[in-house]
């Protein structure tokens, strides 16, 4: 079969496509060619994350390779065989000389759903950042993107052994994945129904006991001005270099929704919780159901189920019409995501009435 192009400067233009791409390209056997990779990002091209999900995807299906350079802007990836289950260690700061915080929960999303449509349990080690920007923290992928995956038939552990923060990494968590060749179950969440409770964590790493004890009462006042009781626990975390972050969980009747935010030198503590509460309670006010991360990491999933997944999405952002568009390119499923009330949107995801097809020889 010819090679799909896929042009990684469509839409958002970042790592994503990319990521998406090498999954699909495991799962269903095809051979794909990514040009002008993360075109729309200040340094374009493969940063140390995206190598490391290269190469750890190649790893799964034994892929021929090229292009897999440090600031390359064009791969070829030809997977050689079904992905394998087994046992995987990776190593983001591996990826560049004097080491990454690149996020392995990013490279953690690109190997998740290969491995667990492959027959046999894996587990997979992954080391860098694990509580960085610009991804899904360690916290978020275990309070809100596994445990809506294992409602739609996804079975997998997450354990965290050392944090990673930026600019350092050298964080390590543990994934294990009960693997088999099983029809995922549709999301299907217009409607959340009522808010449960909120949970939190509020961590730091190599910085005093207040720090993380700031960012939970403020948290706490924030969210019981609105009329919510939260319970957020503060914690101290082993890490190579200080790092601080607020995690909330906002569990619904019918969905999970979670908010990340981080610190930095000269953030005030304060600052971090009110960041996290602002973006929960936008969440919270929009009526939707899916907040906006959720919303893009799960077009992956819902687009290799056979039946009609459907939920509302608190605001359609370019990361998630961006995934739709990686998804159709392979044929896998028709997206369709429409605005709908007060900035929110509803999206339909048509998957494969065959399940994934499984192209190899
Ligand atoms: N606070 C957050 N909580 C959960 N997920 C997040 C958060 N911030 C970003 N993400 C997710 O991280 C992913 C980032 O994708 P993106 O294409 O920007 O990748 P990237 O590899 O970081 O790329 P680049 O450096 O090219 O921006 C998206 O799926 C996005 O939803």
């Amino acid at each position: 079969m010819a090679l799909l192009r896929i042009d990684g400067s469509h839409g958002e233009g970042g790592g994503q496509i990319l990521r998406s791409a090498l999954s699909l390209a495991a799962l269903t056997g095809r051979a794909v060619r990514l040009e002008n990779i993360r075109a729309r990002r200040p340094k374009p091209g493969l940063a140390p994350q995206h190598l490391t999900a290269v190469r750890a995807v190649a790893m799964l299906c034994d892929a021929r390779i090229e292009g897999a350079e440090l600031g390359s802007q064009t791969l070829e990836f030809v997977p050689c065989r079904p992905v394998r289950a087994g046992d995987y260690a990776l190593d983001v700061g591996d990826a560049r000389e004097g080491g990454s915080a690149g996020a392995v929960m990013l490279v953690l999303q690109t190997v998740l759903l290969p491995l667990a449509l492959a027959e046999g349990t894996s587990t997979v080690s992954l080391s860098g950042g694990t509580h960085v920007p610009m991804s899904p923290a360690f916290d978020y992928v275990l309070d809100v993107w596994l445990p809506t995956l294992a409602r739609m038939g996804l079975r997998a552990e997450l354990s965290l052994i050392r944090s990673g923060w930026y600019p350092v990494g050298k964080g390590e968590v543990t994934l294990t994945v009960q693997g088999g060749r099983r029809t995922l179950r549709a999301l299907r969440v217009e409607d959340r129904g009522v808010l449960q409770s909120v949970t939190g964590r509020a961590l730091a790493a190599n910085l005093p006991a207040h720090i993380p004890e700031r960012m939970a009462a403020r948290a706490r006042a924030v969210l019981a001005e609105a009329g919510i009781a939260a319970a957020i626990e503060p914690a101290v975390l082993q890490a190579a270099c200080a790092g601080a972050g607020l995690f909330l969980t906002a569990r619904y009747d019918h969905c999970l929704a979670g908010f990340t935010a981080l610190g930095r030198r000269g953030k005030p503590a304060e600052r971090v919780a009110e960041e996290a509460c602002v973006a929960l309670l936008a969440h919270y006010r929009s009526g939707a159901a899916l907040e906006q991360h959720l919303a893009d990491q799960i077009v992956l999933p819902a687009a290799l189920c056979p039946e009609e997944s459907l939920f509302s999405v608190e605001r359609i952002s370019p990361h998630l019409t961006t995934h739709a568009w990686v998804v159709e390119r392979f044929g896998l499923a028709r997206v369709d995501v429409r605005p709908a009330e007060n900035g929110t949107g509803l999206v339909r995801i048509r998957g494969n009435p065959a399940g994934v097809c499984h192209a190899h020889p």
